[in-house]
């Protein structure tokens, strides 16, 4: 095993390189095209029309509370932050980060996998904390973080900086998805055998426990389970990438709402104190 220290990471030369808008996803990615059905589409069409102009004016709202502000997305593995990330950079207008992807160009190495093996989780872990550390720095930025990011201290300090927001999903939703894509870029749930479901929730259940709250000390909780209950759906299976973003706008303009609001009175009442003296 190589052991080295962290490669400081300068994002601000990624920005509008051809490796950032990689990393970034440079396709469209809010879909205003029909989603697949057995009559004729058009009633889905509309929804879907209308799923995305809802998005968009939404944003808008937001955009303006945000005043530049970063959004972190944390999770665990396979909770869509990659996905739900880049639909909220596009309609936003910011730009989009994959911390595991910063962490594999400034390592040098084309996968975590292969970081995980050739140096240690140790080492992707320091690399992760200064990838973090120097977004934090940055503005108008929608981040997609490691899942496990979320255990060190450190790097809630610098997400702190923005808003950071938990994707709460279902073990077995979890599992389900990871199963389908397989768990081979996934290094903490990479099974040589066994049916890959099981071993998936196998090892989320584990990592979950040993994360306890973690993910909890984010500014906002989007979970799926609440947005499957509020759309009348039996199943967060049945919610789509745009539902989930949606609800994540919503959830971040009264978390900004709020605070925004805890500051103004704090500003209030320190101003009489002043004038009082
Ligand atoms: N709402 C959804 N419904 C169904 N599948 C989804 C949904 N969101 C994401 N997925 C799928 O689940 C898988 C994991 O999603 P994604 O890569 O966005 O998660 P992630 O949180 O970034 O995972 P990781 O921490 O491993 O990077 C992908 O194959 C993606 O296409
Ligand atoms: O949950 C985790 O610890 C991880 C999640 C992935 O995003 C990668 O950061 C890596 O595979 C570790
Ligand atoms: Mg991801």
């Amino acid at each position: 095993m190589c052991t080295r220290t962290p490669v400081s990471l300068r994002v601000s030369d990624l920005v509008g390189s051809p490796a950032a808008v990689r990393a970034r996803g440079a396709k469209p990615v809010v879909p205003l095209r029909a989603k697949k059905s057995s009559g004729g589409g058009h009633e889905n069409l509309h929804n879907s029309v209308d799923d995305a102009l809802l998005l968009k004016r939404k944003s808008e709202e937001v955009l303006f509370q945000l005043n530049g502000r970063c959004i972190y997305l944390v999770g665990m593995m396979g909770s869509g932050k990659s996905t739900v990330g880049k639909i909220l950079a596009e309609v936003l207008g910011y730009s989009f980060f994959d911390s595991d992807k910063l962490v594999e160009q400034a390592v040098g190495m084309p996968s975590v996998a292969q970081i995980f093996k050739v140096h240690s989780e140790a080492f992707f872990r320091d690399n992760e904390s200064s990838v973090l550390r120097d977004l934090s720095s940055m503005r108008r930025l929608v981040v997609a973080t490691g899942g496990g990011a979320v255990i060190r201290p450190v790097n809630w300090k610098n997400m702190k900086k923005g808003l950071s927001v938990w994707l709460d999903v279902p073990l077995e939703a979890l599992a389900r998805r990871i199963a389908k894509v397989g768990t081979a870029s996934r290094p903490l749930l990479d099974q040589p055998s066994g049916d890959p479901y099981t071993m998936a929730f196998s090892k989320l259940s584990t990592l979950a426990e040993q994360r306890g709250d973690a993910y909890a000390n984010a500014d906002v909780r989007v979970s799926l389970e609440e947005i499957a209950s509020k759309l009348g759906h039996d199943d967060v299976s049945k919610l789509t990438p745009i539902d989930i973003a949606l609800e994540s706008l919503h959830k971040i303009e009264s978390f900004v709402v709020e605070d925004t609001a805890v500051a103004d009175s704090q500003t209030e009442s320190q101003a009489q104190r002043i004038h009082t003296l």
